[in-house]
């Protein structure tokens, strides 16, 4: 388990004192890939260098494993940082070295055995898919192959953590869904613990179990990503989960409605979970209050192995048919909110 209690940490900046992370207490556990996602500055990379001591903390402790990373020897933290491989933006491999060469480097230096390591990295070649890869240099591979070289870096010193820093930040959209499934076996048949910062809502949603939302140096917003996904509390997080999840009428179909709608109507957003909830519910509601309704938006999202589903309802009829559709909806056990039509209404 890696936890952070209550982190604080100040930089020394050329015009003062920057504040980087406030009072952040989070728990990881063992066998999560867990995201920590927000905007530039926000202190991300600060407190994912915190779990292998490239930062310490102004205030508060780190924990990995129970070992506090902040009161360790210098060998107490190169033991610990052998069990933490990291990953990043820039992939920071060495353009003069073969990949081999590269992916060997940790084991050279910890003075392991010639045949260990050859053997090692050979199953590393295959498991990210650059047998063939293995005595070119950096310079002659693409973005997504560096990362891979990158990965089977980390990977080579049998870590139980790895930590990502903008892993997928350069990548083109295909190679970035590439490497996110890489990642995702890396952590489903290896048990390793992946901590992945990010600015990408697409990765959280595509592998991540937990997530937390980080703005100013402080975390606003943290738990499983379904539930966080399905029912954003902030401002920010609903601005990041609406890319990848949407849950507004586009303006054209506020524009329809507002010239082709008479009488009393209400727009309900409706989010459920489940496969079969949908086709049910709307049966159900045009057949039991005989209301005219109509489907103005609807979405369904796989996150973390779960449905999310997201249908928004005009629904016309006076107020008090209205509001028996909407505790209908809700004893049904799906959420249900008015909405408005943001544009122009
Ligand atoms: N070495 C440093 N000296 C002074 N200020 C720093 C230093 N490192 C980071 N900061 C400041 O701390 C704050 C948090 O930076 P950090 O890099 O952790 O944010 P981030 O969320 O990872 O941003 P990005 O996505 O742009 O990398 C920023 O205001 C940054 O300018």
């Amino acid at each position: 388990m890696i936890e952070f209690q209550n982190i604080s940490k100040v930089y020394q900046g050329k015009n003062g004192e920057v504040q980087a992370l406030e009072h952040v207490n989070l728990k990881i556990m063992d066998g999560e890939i867990y995201g920590i996602i927000g905007l530039s500055g926000a202190g991300k990379s600060t407190l994912l260098s915190m779990i292998n001591g490239l930062e310490y903390p102004s205030e508060g402790a780190v924990l990995v494993n129970g070992n506090n990373i902040c009161g360790m020897s210098f060998s107490g933290l190169q033991k610990i940082r052998r069990t933490i491989g990291m990953i990043f933006q820039e992939f920071n491999l060495l353009n003069s070295r073969t990949v081999r060469h590269n992916i060997s480097l940790p084991l050279i230096i910890a003075g392991e055995d010639k045949a260990v390591i050859r053997e090692r990295v050979d199953k590393l070649l295959q498991f990210v898919g650059l047998t063939d890869k293995a005595e070119q240099f950096p310079d002659q591979l693409s973005g997504g192959q560096k990362q891979r070289v990158g990965i089977a870096r980390a990977l080579v010193t049998n870590p139980s953590i790895l930590l990502s820093d903008e892993a997928t930040s350069a990548l083109d959209p295909d190679t970035m869904e590439s490497i996110l499934d890489l990642l995702k076996r890396i952590n489903k048949e290896m048990g390793i613990t992946i901590v992945m910062v990010t600015h990408q809502i697409r990765a959280v949603q595509k592998i991540c179990n937990k997530v937390a939302v980080m703005q100013s140096g402080k975390v606003i917003e943290e738990g499983e990503v379904f539930q966080v996904f399905s029912n954003p509390q902030q401002e920010i997080t609903r601005d990041f989960v609406r890319t990848v999840v949407p849950d507004v009428i586009t303006p054209s179909v506020c524009r329809q409605i507002r010239m082709e709608s008479k009488g009393n109507y209400e727009i309900l957003r409706l989010k459920f979970t489940g496969n079969n909830a949908l086709g049910d519910l709307i049966y159900q509601i045009n057949t039991k209050f005989l209301l005219k309704t109509r489907i103005l938006h609807a979405t369904v999202t796989e996150l973390d192995e779960q449905t999310l589903g997201i249908l928004i309802l005009q629904i016309s009829g006076s107020p008090e048919q209205i509001a028996e559709v909407e505790e209908y909806v809700r004893d049904c056990g799906v959420q249900c909110e008015e909405v408005k039509c943001q544009y122009g209404f």
